[in-house]
Protein backbone atom coordinates (compact mmCIF):
# COMPACT_ATOMS: atom_id res chain seq x y z
CA UNK A 1 0.00 0.00 0.00
CA UNK A 2 1.40 3.55 -0.90
CA UNK A 3 1.66 5.87 1.74
CA UNK A 4 -0.74 8.29 0.32
CA UNK A 5 -3.20 5.36 0.75
CA UNK A 6 -2.57 4.60 4.25
CA UNK A 7 -5.33 4.50 6.95
CA UNK A 8 -2.52 4.59 9.87
CA UNK A 9 -2.46 8.30 10.22
CA UNK A 10 -2.40 9.35 13.42
CA UNK A 11 -2.95 12.82 12.45
CA UNK A 12 -6.57 11.53 12.76
CA UNK A 13 -6.24 11.72 16.87
CA UNK A 14 -6.01 14.60 19.22
CA UNK A 15 -3.69 14.18 22.35
CA UNK A 16 -5.94 13.73 25.69
CA UNK A 17 -5.86 17.69 27.45
CA UNK A 18 -3.93 17.53 30.78
CA UNK A 19 -5.44 18.99 33.99
CA UNK A 20 -4.27 22.12 34.48
CA UNK A 21 -3.81 20.95 38.46
CA UNK A 22 -0.67 23.04 39.71
CA UNK A 23 -1.55 21.48 43.47
CA UNK A 24 -1.48 18.11 43.46
CA UNK A 25 -0.72 15.99 46.76
CA UNK A 26 -0.97 12.22 45.23
CA UNK A 27 2.80 11.92 43.80
CA UNK A 28 3.83 11.98 47.57
CA UNK A 29 1.42 9.34 49.03
CA UNK A 30 2.31 5.91 49.15
CA UNK A 31 -0.33 2.72 49.04
CA UNK A 32 -0.30 1.09 52.52
CA UNK A 33 -3.90 -0.72 52.44
CA UNK A 34 -5.92 -2.82 50.80
CA UNK A 35 -8.84 -0.78 49.16
CA UNK A 36 -12.17 -2.07 49.23
CA UNK A 37 -12.47 -4.48 46.27
CA UNK A 38 -15.63 -5.21 44.40
CA UNK A 39 -15.41 -7.99 41.72
CA UNK A 40 -17.61 -7.20 38.45
CA UNK A 41 -16.75 -10.35 36.82
CA UNK A 42 -20.37 -11.51 36.90
CA UNK A 43 -21.41 -8.17 35.55
CA UNK A 44 -18.70 -6.46 32.79
CA UNK A 45 -16.75 -9.76 32.70
CA UNK A 46 -19.77 -11.21 31.64
CA UNK A 47 -21.37 -9.12 29.27
CA UNK A 48 -17.87 -9.12 27.36
CA UNK A 49 -17.75 -12.83 26.64
CA UNK A 50 -18.96 -14.30 23.20
CA UNK A 51 -21.00 -16.37 25.07
CA UNK A 52 -22.51 -14.82 28.28
CA UNK A 53 -22.50 -17.39 31.46
CA UNK A 54 -24.96 -19.84 32.27
CA UNK A 55 -26.70 -19.75 35.70
CA UNK A 56 -24.41 -22.66 36.63
CA UNK A 57 -20.93 -21.20 35.26
CA UNK A 58 -22.57 -17.85 37.14
CA UNK A 59 -22.44 -19.73 40.20
CA UNK A 60 -19.19 -21.57 40.11
CA UNK A 61 -17.71 -18.21 39.29
CA UNK A 62 -19.75 -16.85 42.67
CA UNK A 63 -18.59 -19.51 45.12
CA UNK A 64 -15.17 -18.71 43.98
CA UNK A 65 -15.15 -15.16 44.60
CA UNK A 66 -16.72 -15.62 47.81
CA UNK A 67 -13.79 -18.31 48.78
CA UNK A 68 -11.09 -15.80 47.34
CA UNK A 69 -12.68 -13.27 49.96
CA UNK A 70 -14.34 -10.70 47.87
CA UNK A 71 -17.03 -8.70 50.28
CA UNK A 72 -18.55 -7.03 47.76
CA UNK A 73 -19.46 -8.67 44.17
CA UNK A 74 -21.29 -7.48 41.55
CA UNK A 75 -23.27 -10.32 40.49
CA UNK A 76 -25.75 -8.76 37.20
CA UNK A 77 -28.06 -6.31 35.39
CA UNK A 78 -30.93 -8.55 35.98
CA UNK A 79 -32.90 -6.15 34.05
CA UNK A 80 -31.26 -6.84 30.92
CA UNK A 81 -31.36 -10.75 30.58
CA UNK A 82 -33.25 -13.39 32.04
CA UNK A 83 -30.07 -15.71 33.20
CA UNK A 84 -28.95 -12.76 35.13
CA UNK A 85 -32.50 -12.32 36.41
CA UNK A 86 -32.64 -16.10 37.24
CA UNK A 87 -29.20 -15.79 39.02
CA UNK A 88 -29.64 -13.05 40.95
CA UNK A 89 -33.01 -14.86 42.10
CA UNK A 90 -30.91 -18.23 42.96
CA UNK A 91 -28.23 -16.96 44.80
CA UNK A 92 -30.83 -15.40 47.35
CA UNK A 93 -33.01 -18.21 47.36
CA UNK A 94 -31.08 -20.53 48.09
CA UNK A 95 -29.20 -18.46 50.78
CA UNK A 96 -25.81 -18.93 48.52
CA UNK A 97 -24.73 -15.24 49.83
CA UNK A 98 -22.62 -15.22 53.07
CA UNK A 99 -23.88 -13.30 56.11
CA UNK A 100 -20.72 -10.73 55.37
CA UNK A 101 -20.73 -10.23 51.49
CA UNK A 102 -23.17 -7.73 50.01
CA UNK A 103 -24.25 -8.62 46.09
CA UNK A 104 -24.63 -5.43 43.80
CA UNK A 105 -26.31 -5.17 40.76
CA UNK A 106 -26.18 -2.52 37.91
CA UNK A 107 -29.26 -0.98 36.10
CA UNK A 108 -29.53 2.09 33.83
CA UNK A 109 -31.47 5.49 35.13
CA UNK A 110 -34.58 4.05 33.28
CA UNK A 111 -37.92 3.31 35.15
CA UNK A 112 -38.38 -0.23 34.33
CA UNK A 113 -35.40 -1.26 34.60
CA UNK A 114 -34.79 -0.04 37.80
CA UNK A 115 -38.11 -1.66 38.41
CA UNK A 116 -37.62 -4.68 37.45
CA UNK A 117 -33.89 -4.81 38.64
CA UNK A 118 -35.49 -4.06 42.68
CA UNK A 119 -38.22 -7.15 41.78
CA UNK A 120 -34.92 -9.11 40.88
CA UNK A 121 -33.59 -8.37 44.44
CA UNK A 122 -36.69 -9.29 46.66
CA UNK A 123 -35.84 -10.58 49.76
CA UNK A 124 -32.23 -9.91 50.05
CA UNK A 125 -30.64 -9.36 53.16
CA UNK A 126 -28.66 -6.65 52.02
CA UNK A 127 -27.21 -5.27 48.84
CA UNK A 128 -25.83 -2.31 46.55
CA UNK A 129 -28.45 -1.05 43.89
CA UNK A 130 -25.77 0.64 41.27
CA UNK A 131 -27.24 3.24 38.82
CA UNK A 132 -25.42 4.65 35.94
CA UNK A 133 -25.52 7.30 32.87
CA UNK A 134 -23.06 8.34 30.62
CA UNK A 135 -21.95 12.07 31.02
CA UNK A 136 -19.28 12.94 28.65
CA UNK A 137 -19.42 15.41 25.92
CA UNK A 138 -19.43 13.00 23.24
CA UNK A 139 -22.03 10.59 24.66
CA UNK A 140 -23.84 13.74 25.78
CA UNK A 141 -24.07 15.19 22.31
CA UNK A 142 -23.81 11.99 20.11
CA UNK A 143 -25.46 9.66 21.99
CA UNK A 144 -28.08 10.82 23.94
CA UNK A 145 -28.40 14.29 21.98
CA UNK A 146 -28.51 16.29 25.61
CA UNK A 147 -26.89 19.11 26.89
CA UNK A 148 -25.12 19.25 30.42
CA UNK A 149 -28.86 20.22 32.10
CA UNK A 150 -30.68 16.86 30.71
CA UNK A 151 -28.04 14.18 31.17
CA UNK A 152 -28.02 15.82 35.35
CA UNK A 153 -31.76 15.21 34.77
CA UNK A 154 -30.90 11.75 33.74
CA UNK A 155 -29.01 11.19 36.94
CA UNK A 156 -31.65 12.91 39.69
CA UNK A 157 -34.81 11.06 38.05
CA UNK A 158 -32.38 7.61 38.05
CA UNK A 159 -31.59 8.34 41.72
CA UNK A 160 -35.07 9.72 42.69
CA UNK A 161 -36.47 6.29 41.39
CA UNK A 162 -33.94 4.17 42.79
CA UNK A 163 -34.33 5.79 46.33
CA UNK A 164 -38.55 5.40 45.47
CA UNK A 165 -37.92 1.70 44.82
CA UNK A 166 -35.81 0.82 48.06
CA UNK A 167 -38.72 2.57 50.36
CA UNK A 168 -41.00 -0.02 49.47
CA UNK A 169 -38.58 -2.45 50.96
CA UNK A 170 -37.80 -1.70 54.14
CA UNK A 171 -36.54 -5.50 55.17
CA UNK A 172 -33.45 -4.76 52.87
CA UNK A 173 -30.86 -3.03 53.72
CA UNK A 174 -30.18 -0.93 51.02
CA UNK A 175 -26.70 0.79 49.83
CA UNK A 176 -26.45 3.29 46.55
CA UNK A 177 -24.05 3.78 44.16
CA UNK A 178 -23.76 6.17 41.20
CA UNK A 179 -21.59 6.14 38.40
CA UNK A 180 -21.02 8.62 35.76
CA UNK A 181 -20.43 6.23 33.19
CA UNK A 182 -17.83 7.63 30.71
CA UNK A 183 -16.28 9.55 33.45
CA UNK A 184 -12.81 10.14 31.98
CA UNK A 185 -14.14 12.18 28.77
CA UNK A 186 -16.26 14.18 31.03
CA UNK A 187 -15.22 17.70 31.99
CA UNK A 188 -14.29 17.50 35.62
CA UNK A 189 -16.56 20.52 36.76
CA UNK A 190 -19.92 18.70 35.29
CA UNK A 191 -18.62 14.90 36.91
CA UNK A 192 -18.69 16.72 40.34
CA UNK A 193 -21.93 18.55 39.94
CA UNK A 194 -23.94 15.57 38.70
CA UNK A 195 -22.51 13.20 41.44
CA UNK A 196 -22.95 16.41 44.23
CA UNK A 197 -26.89 16.35 42.89
CA UNK A 198 -27.16 12.52 43.02
CA UNK A 199 -25.57 12.98 46.39
CA UNK A 200 -28.30 15.75 47.69
CA UNK A 201 -31.26 13.03 46.42
CA UNK A 202 -29.87 10.29 48.09
CA UNK A 203 -28.57 11.99 51.71
CA UNK A 204 -25.84 10.07 52.48
CA UNK A 205 -24.21 10.18 56.01
CA UNK A 206 -20.73 9.31 56.83
CA UNK A 207 -22.80 6.38 59.12
CA UNK A 208 -24.52 5.72 55.62
CA UNK A 209 -22.26 6.62 52.57
CA UNK A 210 -23.18 5.96 48.89
CA UNK A 211 -20.74 4.84 46.43
CA UNK A 212 -19.28 6.99 44.21
CA UNK A 213 -17.90 4.96 41.34
CA UNK A 214 -16.06 7.03 38.82
CA UNK A 215 -15.44 4.62 35.80
CA UNK A 216 -12.63 5.40 33.14
CA UNK A 217 -15.04 3.16 30.83
CA UNK A 218 -12.50 4.00 28.05
CA UNK A 219 -8.93 4.38 29.15
CA UNK A 220 -7.63 7.87 27.49
CA UNK A 221 -4.71 8.92 28.90
CA UNK A 222 -1.58 8.50 30.93
CA UNK A 223 -2.55 6.70 34.78
CA UNK A 224 -1.17 10.07 36.15
CA UNK A 225 -3.96 12.07 34.33
CA UNK A 226 -6.33 10.00 35.90
CA UNK A 227 -5.08 10.58 39.53
CA UNK A 228 -5.17 14.12 38.70
CA UNK A 229 -8.51 13.51 37.69
CA UNK A 230 -9.91 11.60 40.89
CA UNK A 231 -7.88 14.08 43.02
CA UNK A 232 -9.63 17.14 41.73
CA UNK A 233 -13.05 14.88 41.55
CA UNK A 234 -12.63 14.44 45.41
CA UNK A 235 -11.88 18.00 46.30
CA UNK A 236 -15.05 18.78 44.23
CA UNK A 237 -17.28 16.70 46.93
CA UNK A 238 -19.66 18.76 48.88
CA UNK A 239 -20.03 15.40 51.07
CA UNK A 240 -16.68 13.84 51.10
CA UNK A 241 -17.10 12.10 54.23
CA UNK A 242 -20.62 10.39 53.41
CA UNK A 243 -18.89 9.08 50.26
CA UNK A 244 -16.96 5.66 49.30
CA UNK A 245 -15.06 7.18 46.32
CA UNK A 246 -14.57 4.02 44.05
CA UNK A 247 -12.59 3.41 40.29
CA UNK A 248 -13.48 1.31 37.46
CA UNK A 249 -10.65 1.40 35.27
CA UNK A 250 -10.59 -0.20 31.91
CA UNK A 251 -7.26 -1.27 29.88
CA UNK A 252 -7.42 0.28 26.49
CA UNK A 253 -3.82 1.73 27.00
CA UNK A 254 -2.42 -1.33 28.82
CA UNK A 255 -2.67 0.98 32.42
CA UNK A 256 -6.07 -0.09 34.19
CA UNK A 257 -3.94 -1.27 36.75
CA UNK A 258 -1.65 1.47 37.33
CA UNK A 259 -4.59 3.90 36.85
CA UNK A 260 -6.17 2.07 39.60
CA UNK A 261 -2.93 2.25 42.06
CA UNK A 262 -2.56 5.94 41.11
CA UNK A 263 -6.04 6.48 41.57
CA UNK A 264 -5.77 5.03 44.96
CA UNK A 265 -2.97 7.70 45.63
CA UNK A 266 -5.00 10.24 45.12
CA UNK A 267 -7.52 9.43 47.52
CA UNK A 268 -10.04 6.75 46.15
CA UNK A 269 -10.99 3.94 48.36
CA UNK A 270 -12.49 0.98 46.36
CA UNK A 271 -11.20 -0.23 43.46
CA UNK A 272 -13.91 -2.63 41.18
CA UNK A 273 -12.35 -5.13 38.66
CA UNK A 274 -12.22 -8.42 37.34
CA UNK A 275 -10.17 -11.85 37.79
CA UNK A 276 -7.15 -11.60 35.07
CA UNK A 277 -8.83 -8.03 34.04
CA UNK A 278 -11.31 -9.97 31.64
CA UNK A 279 -14.11 -7.60 30.33
CA UNK A 280 -14.96 -4.92 27.45
CA UNK A 281 -12.31 -4.63 24.94
CA UNK A 282 -8.85 -4.97 26.48
CA UNK A 283 -10.56 -5.92 29.71
CA UNK A 284 -11.35 -4.34 33.11
CA UNK A 285 -8.29 -3.47 35.60
CA UNK A 286 -7.02 -6.74 37.17
CA UNK A 287 -7.84 -7.30 40.69
CA UNK A 288 -5.23 -10.24 40.78
CA UNK A 289 -2.80 -8.17 39.41
CA UNK A 290 -3.39 -5.22 41.96
CA UNK A 291 -3.89 -7.64 45.04
CA UNK A 292 -0.86 -9.39 43.91
CA UNK A 293 0.82 -6.16 43.59
CA UNK A 294 0.32 -4.93 46.99
CA UNK A 295 1.12 -8.51 48.62
CA UNK A 296 5.22 -8.00 47.19
CA UNK A 297 5.33 -4.67 48.84
CA UNK A 298 4.70 -6.55 52.15
CA UNK A 299 0.86 -5.43 52.74
CA UNK A 300 -2.05 -7.49 53.22
CA UNK A 301 -4.06 -7.81 49.95
CA UNK A 302 -7.05 -8.92 52.24
CA UNK A 303 -7.80 -11.76 49.12
CA UNK A 304 -6.40 -15.32 49.53
CA UNK A 305 -5.03 -15.96 46.33
CA UNK A 306 -2.96 -19.10 46.79
CA UNK A 307 -4.37 -21.43 45.28
CA UNK A 308 -3.45 -20.13 41.99
CA UNK A 309 -3.98 -23.56 39.82
CA UNK A 310 -7.39 -23.34 41.52
CA UNK A 311 -8.54 -19.90 40.27
CA UNK A 312 -7.07 -20.54 36.99
CA UNK A 313 -9.27 -23.51 36.16
CA UNK A 314 -12.61 -22.09 37.63
CA UNK A 315 -12.04 -19.06 35.77
CA UNK A 316 -11.20 -20.44 32.09
CA UNK A 317 -14.18 -23.10 32.88
CA UNK A 318 -16.26 -20.20 33.23
CA UNK A 319 -15.17 -17.98 30.90
CA UNK A 320 -13.81 -20.02 28.34
CA UNK A 321 -10.94 -17.80 28.09
CA UNK A 322 -7.21 -18.30 28.37
CA UNK A 323 -4.74 -17.16 31.08
CA UNK A 324 -1.75 -15.84 28.82
CA UNK A 325 1.34 -17.63 30.33
CA UNK A 326 3.21 -14.01 30.96
CA UNK A 327 0.07 -13.29 32.67
CA UNK A 328 1.55 -10.84 35.88
CA UNK A 329 1.53 -12.86 38.87
CA UNK A 330 -0.47 -16.19 37.94
CA UNK A 331 0.73 -16.95 34.08
CA UNK A 332 2.48 -20.64 33.79
CA UNK A 333 5.69 -19.19 32.76
CA UNK A 334 6.34 -16.00 34.96
CA UNK A 335 8.36 -17.68 37.60
CA UNK A 336 10.57 -19.46 35.12
CA UNK A 337 13.99 -18.72 34.11
CA UNK A 338 15.52 -20.10 31.01
CA UNK A 339 18.28 -18.28 30.56
CA UNK A 340 21.72 -18.88 31.92
CA UNK A 341 22.34 -15.81 34.06
CA UNK A 342 18.97 -15.28 35.74
CA UNK A 343 19.02 -18.90 36.82
CA UNK A 344 22.83 -18.98 38.44
CA UNK A 345 21.70 -15.70 39.97
CA UNK A 346 18.21 -17.05 41.43
CA UNK A 347 20.32 -20.45 42.29
CA UNK A 348 23.17 -18.37 44.14
CA UNK A 349 20.08 -16.49 45.84
CA UNK A 350 18.30 -19.68 46.82
CA UNK A 351 20.96 -21.68 48.29
CA UNK A 352 22.28 -18.15 50.54
CA UNK A 353 18.36 -18.07 51.83
CA UNK A 354 17.44 -18.42 55.44
CA UNK A 355 14.08 -19.85 56.30
CA UNK A 356 13.02 -16.55 57.73
CA UNK A 357 14.61 -13.94 55.72
CA UNK A 358 12.61 -11.44 54.05
CA UNK A 359 11.95 -12.49 50.46
CA UNK A 360 15.24 -10.98 48.21
CA UNK A 361 15.78 -13.18 45.48
CA UNK A 362 16.88 -11.83 42.01
CA UNK A 363 14.70 -12.00 39.38
CA UNK A 364 11.82 -13.83 41.76
CA UNK A 365 9.65 -10.80 43.19
CA UNK A 366 7.82 -13.20 45.20
CA UNK A 367 8.18 -17.44 46.16
CA UNK A 368 6.46 -19.02 43.55
CA UNK A 369 5.39 -21.65 46.56
CA UNK A 370 2.90 -18.58 47.92
CA UNK A 371 0.94 -19.06 45.37
CA UNK A 372 1.48 -22.91 45.14
CA UNK A 373 4.04 -22.97 42.00
CA UNK A 374 7.60 -25.28 42.89
CA UNK A 375 11.16 -25.12 42.16
CA UNK A 376 10.20 -27.11 39.06
CA UNK A 377 8.90 -24.40 37.23
CA UNK A 378 11.40 -21.72 38.45
CA UNK A 379 14.26 -23.20 36.33
CA UNK A 380 13.42 -24.65 32.78
CA UNK A 381 16.94 -25.48 30.78
CA UNK A 382 17.07 -25.31 27.08
CA UNK A 383 20.18 -24.20 25.21
CA UNK A 384 19.94 -20.54 26.27
CA UNK A 385 20.51 -22.18 29.95
CA UNK A 386 24.01 -22.05 32.15
CA UNK A 387 25.75 -24.59 34.37
CA UNK A 388 23.54 -22.55 37.57
CA UNK A 389 20.47 -23.24 36.14
CA UNK A 390 21.31 -27.30 35.13
CA UNK A 391 22.81 -27.69 38.92
CA UNK A 392 19.77 -26.22 40.29
CA UNK A 393 17.89 -28.81 38.66
CA UNK A 394 20.28 -32.28 39.62
CA UNK A 395 20.59 -30.83 43.15
CA UNK A 396 16.63 -30.49 43.16
CA UNK A 397 15.25 -33.92 41.75
CA UNK A 398 18.47 -35.99 42.59
CA UNK A 399 20.29 -34.31 45.31
CA UNK A 400 23.91 -33.97 43.89
CA UNK A 401 25.53 -31.27 44.38
CA UNK A 402 27.80 -30.75 42.05
CA UNK A 403 31.58 -28.90 42.15
CA UNK A 404 32.17 -26.21 39.54
CA UNK A 405 34.45 -28.21 37.26
CA UNK A 406 31.56 -31.09 36.79
CA UNK A 407 29.04 -28.16 36.82
CA UNK A 408 30.63 -26.69 33.59
CA UNK A 409 31.17 -30.16 31.91
CA UNK A 410 27.50 -31.25 32.64
CA UNK A 411 26.30 -27.78 31.13
CA UNK A 412 28.41 -27.98 27.87
CA UNK A 413 26.81 -31.58 27.39
CA UNK A 414 23.15 -30.72 28.07
CA UNK A 415 23.75 -27.96 25.97
CA UNK A 416 24.73 -29.39 22.87
CA UNK A 417 21.70 -31.62 23.34
CA UNK A 418 19.33 -29.20 23.75
CA UNK A 419 21.01 -27.59 20.58
CA UNK A 420 20.63 -30.97 18.70
CA UNK A 421 17.14 -31.27 19.91
CA UNK A 422 16.29 -27.78 19.87
CA UNK A 423 13.84 -27.54 22.43
CA UNK A 424 13.60 -27.90 26.41
CA UNK A 425 15.62 -30.61 28.32
CA UNK A 426 13.43 -32.03 30.89
CA UNK A 427 14.65 -32.81 34.52
CA UNK A 428 14.86 -36.66 33.49
CA UNK A 429 16.83 -36.14 30.43
CA UNK A 430 19.34 -34.47 32.18
CA UNK A 431 19.71 -36.91 34.98
CA UNK A 432 19.97 -38.57 31.75
CA UNK A 433 22.82 -37.49 30.61
CA UNK A 434 24.58 -36.91 33.39
CA UNK A 435 24.82 -40.68 34.01
CA UNK A 436 25.52 -41.33 29.86
CA UNK A 437 28.28 -39.33 30.72
CA UNK A 438 29.87 -39.10 34.27
CA UNK A 439 28.83 -42.61 35.29
CA UNK A 440 29.02 -44.71 32.25
CA UNK A 441 28.01 -48.21 33.10
CA UNK A 442 30.71 -50.69 31.07
CA UNK A 443 29.63 -54.33 31.98
CA UNK A 444 33.23 -55.20 30.81
CA UNK A 445 34.44 -53.25 33.40
CA UNK A 446 33.30 -53.14 37.02
CA UNK A 447 34.34 -53.21 40.66
CA UNK A 448 34.25 -57.02 41.42
CA UNK A 449 34.85 -55.86 45.58
CA UNK A 450 37.61 -54.63 47.11
CA UNK A 451 40.02 -55.02 50.49
CA UNK A 452 42.02 -51.90 52.12
CA UNK A 453 44.91 -52.55 54.57
CA UNK A 454 45.98 -49.60 56.28
CA UNK A 455 49.35 -49.23 57.54
CA UNK A 456 51.85 -46.77 58.80
CA UNK A 457 52.37 -44.19 55.67
CA UNK A 458 49.96 -45.04 53.00
CA UNK A 459 46.95 -47.74 52.30
CA UNK A 460 47.15 -50.75 50.42
CA UNK A 461 44.29 -51.41 48.18
CA UNK A 462 43.52 -54.58 46.61
CA UNK A 463 40.83 -54.06 43.88
CA UNK A 464 39.34 -57.21 41.98
CA UNK A 465 37.80 -55.92 38.61
CA UNK A 466 35.38 -57.73 36.57
CA UNK A 467 36.21 -57.28 32.95
CA UNK A 468 35.28 -59.66 29.65
CA UNK A 469 38.66 -61.26 29.99
CA UNK A 470 38.36 -62.32 33.56
CA UNK A 471 38.62 -61.21 36.59
CA UNK A 472 41.80 -58.51 36.86
CA UNK A 473 43.31 -57.83 40.21
CA UNK A 474 45.22 -53.91 41.26
CA UNK A 475 47.35 -54.05 44.35
CA UNK A 476 48.25 -50.47 45.48
CA UNK A 477 50.24 -48.62 48.20
CA UNK A 478 49.46 -45.02 48.13
CA UNK A 479 48.28 -41.91 50.71
CA UNK A 480 44.67 -43.43 50.30
CA UNK A 481 42.66 -45.89 48.57
CA UNK A 482 41.84 -43.25 45.88
CA UNK A 483 45.52 -42.50 45.08
CA UNK A 484 46.67 -46.40 45.75
CA UNK A 485 43.50 -47.10 43.03
CA UNK A 486 44.17 -44.27 40.21
CA UNK A 487 47.63 -45.39 40.35
CA UNK A 488 47.21 -49.16 39.78
CA UNK A 489 44.99 -48.30 36.54
CA UNK A 490 48.56 -48.41 35.16
CA UNK A 491 48.35 -51.76 35.12
CA UNK A 492 45.65 -51.62 32.51
CA UNK A 493 47.93 -48.82 30.55
CA UNK A 494 45.77 -46.08 32.04
CA UNK A 495 47.61 -43.23 32.99
CA UNK A 496 45.35 -41.46 35.86
CA UNK A 497 45.92 -38.50 38.16
CA UNK A 498 43.15 -37.09 40.18
CA UNK A 499 43.34 -33.40 39.93
CA UNK A 500 40.29 -32.39 41.92
CA UNK A 501 37.69 -34.82 43.86
CA UNK A 502 34.82 -34.21 46.40
CA UNK A 503 31.99 -35.44 47.77
CA UNK A 504 29.18 -36.02 50.28
CA UNK A 505 26.47 -37.96 52.02
CA UNK A 506 22.91 -38.29 49.76
CA UNK A 507 20.51 -38.38 52.00
CA UNK A 508 20.52 -39.42 55.46
CA UNK A 509 20.14 -41.92 58.20
CA UNK A 510 20.69 -45.73 57.29
CA UNK A 511 19.82 -45.09 53.57
CA UNK A 512 22.34 -42.43 53.23
CA UNK A 513 24.41 -42.89 50.39
CA UNK A 514 27.93 -41.22 49.75
CA UNK A 515 28.08 -39.07 45.91
CA UNK A 516 31.95 -38.87 45.37
CA UNK A 517 33.29 -36.65 42.15
CA UNK A 518 36.78 -37.01 40.52
CA UNK A 519 38.41 -34.53 38.14
CA UNK A 520 40.88 -36.36 36.52
CA UNK A 521 43.63 -36.46 33.77
CA UNK A 522 43.92 -39.49 31.97
CA UNK A 523 46.71 -39.51 29.16
CA UNK A 524 46.90 -35.27 29.40
CA UNK A 525 43.19 -35.02 28.80
CA UNK A 526 40.74 -34.03 31.44
CA UNK A 527 37.35 -36.33 32.51
CA UNK A 528 35.08 -36.26 35.20
CA UNK A 529 33.72 -39.33 37.11
CA UNK A 530 30.79 -39.81 39.24
CA UNK A 531 30.41 -42.52 41.95
CA UNK A 532 27.43 -43.29 44.06
CA UNK A 533 27.39 -46.05 46.71
CA UNK A 534 26.22 -46.47 50.01
CA UNK A 535 30.03 -47.24 50.97
CA UNK A 536 31.90 -44.27 50.88
CA UNK A 537 35.22 -45.88 49.37
CA UNK A 538 33.32 -48.18 46.58
CA UNK A 539 32.01 -44.92 45.72
CA UNK A 540 34.99 -42.76 45.12
CA UNK A 541 36.55 -46.02 43.77
CA UNK A 542 33.02 -46.18 41.09
CA UNK A 543 34.44 -42.50 40.15
CA UNK A 544 37.80 -43.05 39.25
CA UNK A 545 36.65 -46.07 37.36
CA UNK A 546 33.91 -43.45 36.10
CA UNK A 547 36.24 -41.19 34.28
CA UNK A 548 38.54 -43.99 33.21
CA UNK A 549 35.39 -45.69 31.30
CA UNK A 550 35.08 -42.53 28.99
CA UNK A 551 38.38 -42.79 27.53
CA UNK A 552 38.52 -45.09 24.53
CA UNK A 553 36.68 -48.18 25.48
CA UNK A 554 39.13 -49.92 22.80
CA UNK A 555 42.28 -48.43 24.49
CA UNK A 556 40.99 -50.21 27.59
CA UNK A 557 40.30 -53.25 26.26
CA UNK A 558 43.73 -53.91 24.59
CA UNK A 559 45.04 -52.60 27.98
CA UNK A 560 43.13 -55.48 30.29
CA UNK A 561 44.03 -58.09 27.41
CA UNK A 562 47.68 -57.63 27.70
CA UNK A 563 47.56 -57.51 31.94
C1 LIG B 1 -20.03 0.78 30.35
C2 LIG B 1 -20.95 -0.29 30.72
O1 LIG B 1 -20.52 -1.37 30.79
S1 LIG B 1 -22.55 0.08 30.96
C3 LIG B 1 -23.36 -1.45 31.07
C4 LIG B 1 -23.65 -1.96 29.73
N1 LIG B 1 -24.25 -3.26 29.82
C5 LIG B 1 -25.25 -3.59 29.06
O2 LIG B 1 -25.76 -2.81 28.30
C6 LIG B 1 -25.67 -4.98 29.11
C7 LIG B 1 -27.11 -5.18 29.19
N2 LIG B 1 -27.92 -4.30 28.37
C8 LIG B 1 -29.01 -4.72 27.71
O3 LIG B 1 -29.33 -5.90 27.67
C9 LIG B 1 -29.84 -3.68 27.07
O4 LIG B 1 -29.08 -2.59 26.70
C10 LIG B 1 -30.97 -3.21 28.01
C11 LIG B 1 -31.91 -4.40 28.26
C12 LIG B 1 -30.43 -2.75 29.33
C13 LIG B 1 -31.73 -2.07 27.39
O5 LIG B 1 -32.20 -2.51 26.16
P1 LIG B 1 -32.88 -1.57 25.10
O6 LIG B 1 -33.61 -0.50 25.76
O7 LIG B 1 -33.62 -2.43 24.17
O8 LIG B 1 -31.74 -1.08 24.20
P2 LIG B 1 -30.58 -0.06 24.30
O9 LIG B 1 -29.60 -0.44 25.30
O10 LIG B 1 -30.09 0.02 22.92
O11 LIG B 1 -31.29 1.29 24.77
C14 LIG B 1 -30.63 2.42 24.77
C15 LIG B 1 -31.55 3.48 25.21
O12 LIG B 1 -31.40 3.69 26.59
C16 LIG B 1 -30.77 4.94 26.83
N3 LIG B 1 -29.81 4.71 27.84
C17 LIG B 1 -28.67 4.01 27.71
N4 LIG B 1 -28.04 3.99 28.87
C18 LIG B 1 -28.79 4.64 29.75
C19 LIG B 1 -28.64 4.92 31.09
N5 LIG B 1 -27.59 4.48 31.77
N6 LIG B 1 -29.61 5.60 31.70
C20 LIG B 1 -30.68 6.02 31.03
N7 LIG B 1 -30.86 5.78 29.73
C21 LIG B 1 -29.94 5.11 29.10
C22 LIG B 1 -30.18 5.34 25.48
O13 LIG B 1 -30.05 6.70 25.36
C23 LIG B 1 -31.17 4.76 24.53
O14 LIG B 1 -32.26 5.62 24.48
P3 LIG B 1 -33.22 5.73 23.17
O15 LIG B 1 -33.93 4.41 23.06
O16 LIG B 1 -34.13 6.83 23.52
O17 LIG B 1 -32.34 5.99 22.03
C1 LIG C 1 -21.30 1.03 34.48
C2 LIG C 1 -19.91 1.46 34.55
C3 LIG C 1 -19.36 1.44 35.91
C4 LIG C 1 -19.04 0.66 33.67
O1 LIG C 1 -19.09 -0.54 33.62
C5 LIG C 1 -18.04 1.39 32.92
O2 LIG C 1 -18.14 2.60 32.80
O3 LIG C 1 -17.12 0.75 32.39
Amino acid sequence: MKPSQSRFDHTRYQPFPAMKKTDRRWPDNTIEKAPLWCSVDLRDGNQALIEPMTVEQKCQLFQLLVNIGFKEIEVGFPAASTPDFDFVRKIIDDGMIPEDVTIQVLTQAREHLIARTFEALQGCRRAVVHVYNSTSKVQREQVFQRDRAGILAIAEEGARLVAAEAAKHPDTEWVFQYSPESFTGTEMDFAAEVCNAVMAIWQPTPEKPVILNLPATVEMSTPNIFADQIEWFIEHLDNRESAICSVHTHNDRGCAVAAAELAIMAGADRVEGTLFGNGERTGNMDIITMAMNLYSQGIDPQLDLSCSDEIIRIYTECTSLPVHPRHPWFGELVYTAFSGSHQDAIRKCLNQREEDDIWDVAYLPIDPADIGRDYQEVIRINSQSGKGGVAFVLEQEQGLQLPRWLQIALSAAVQSEAENASAEISANQIWDIFQKHFMPSNPNLQIGGYRLERKDGGEFVKVELITEKGTVTIARNGQGPMEAFASGLEQLGVQLDILDYSEHALGNGSNAKAASYVHASIDGQRFCGVGIDKDIVLASLKAILAAANQTTKHQMGNAISAA
